[in-house]
């Protein structure tokens, strides 16, 4: 049965700038933030020509769900998958995007990766221009990776990720080497196999080496300012098409 399919324009009449939704998949440590951080710090430089160009990004792992007590306890022991697909709350991070699409303000929480929880911190994101997600798995649930305009995937080998993966664990969330290995090994490989690594081919770029190709970066930051510099009616009306897509299957 077909669902009346949902309807995102907006009501208040004026023509929101959707803003450019970019999905940035790649296994733990492939450089997925820093490619972020590069392509906003391009999109910066470029503003000379432009008006104020609003770039944000956000983190999948703001969309991890509240775990129950024993979760708790056997994430404290290094016992506990958060490399899973389960792992995460993503309607909570469709209905943010869809907010987002709509172009409305919306409060993004903060991982506490020494707690393994949600903090008490959270940051608002203001409509922008182009807005970046980032996480090993954004791409892993339908209805989430059909909301992005481009999708990024950070192609870096394994054994460079877990060389920069244990020094991270270790000095940044108090981890011990034993549990840092143990987690990799039980929980983070074994989920990179079989959860993220086949949602590659979903990518519309796939950057070898990370943040360390340049090329790649200038190729995909050019690819957004001419998108940015097209009069809101020329833009593709995917995000439209998209967000009216009936839900029924
Ligand atoms: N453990 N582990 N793996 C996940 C995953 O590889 C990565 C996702 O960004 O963050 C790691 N992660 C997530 C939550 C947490 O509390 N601690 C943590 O290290």
């Amino acid at each position: 049965m077909s669902e009346k399919p949902a309807d995102y324009s907006l009501t208040n009449g004026f023509e929101s700038k959707t803003p450019f939704l970019i999905g940035v998949a790649g296994g733990t440590a492939s450089g997925k933030s820093t490619v972020c951080q590069k392509i906003m710090e391009k999109l910066g430089q470029q503003q000379k020509e432009q008006t104020e160009r609003r770039v944000v990004c956000i983190s999948q792992d703001s969309f991890y769900r509240s775990l129950t007590p024993s979760e708790r306890v056997r994430a404290e022991r290094g016992q506990f998958n958060f490399d899973h697909p389960d792992a995460f709350d993503d309607k909570k991070l469709l209905t943010i995007l869809k907010e987002i699409l709509a172009g409305k303000k919306v409060e993004v929480p903060e991982y506490d990766y020494v707690t393994n929880s949600i903090s008490n911190r959270s940051h608002t994101i203001y409509p922008a221009d182009v807005v970046l997600i980032e996480g090993i798995l954004v791409f892993y649930f339908p209805e989430v990776r059909d909301l992005f305009h481009m999708k990024l995937f950070v192609d870096t080998d394994s054994d460079t990720r877990l060389a920069r993966r244990v020094p991270r664990d270790i000095m940044e969330r108090g981890r011990d080497l034993e549990q840092v290995l143990n987690q990799y090994m039980n929980f983070v490989k074994p989920a990179f196999e079989e959860f993220c690594l086949p949602t590659k081919k979903f990518a519309d770029v796939i950057i070898p080496r990370g943040a360390d190709n340049l090329v790649a970066i200038d190729l995909i930051v050019q690819h957004i300012s001419e998108y940015l510099k097209r009069s809101p009616t020329e833009k593709p009306q995917l995000e439209y098409a998209v967000l009216t897509r009936s839900t029924s299957v």
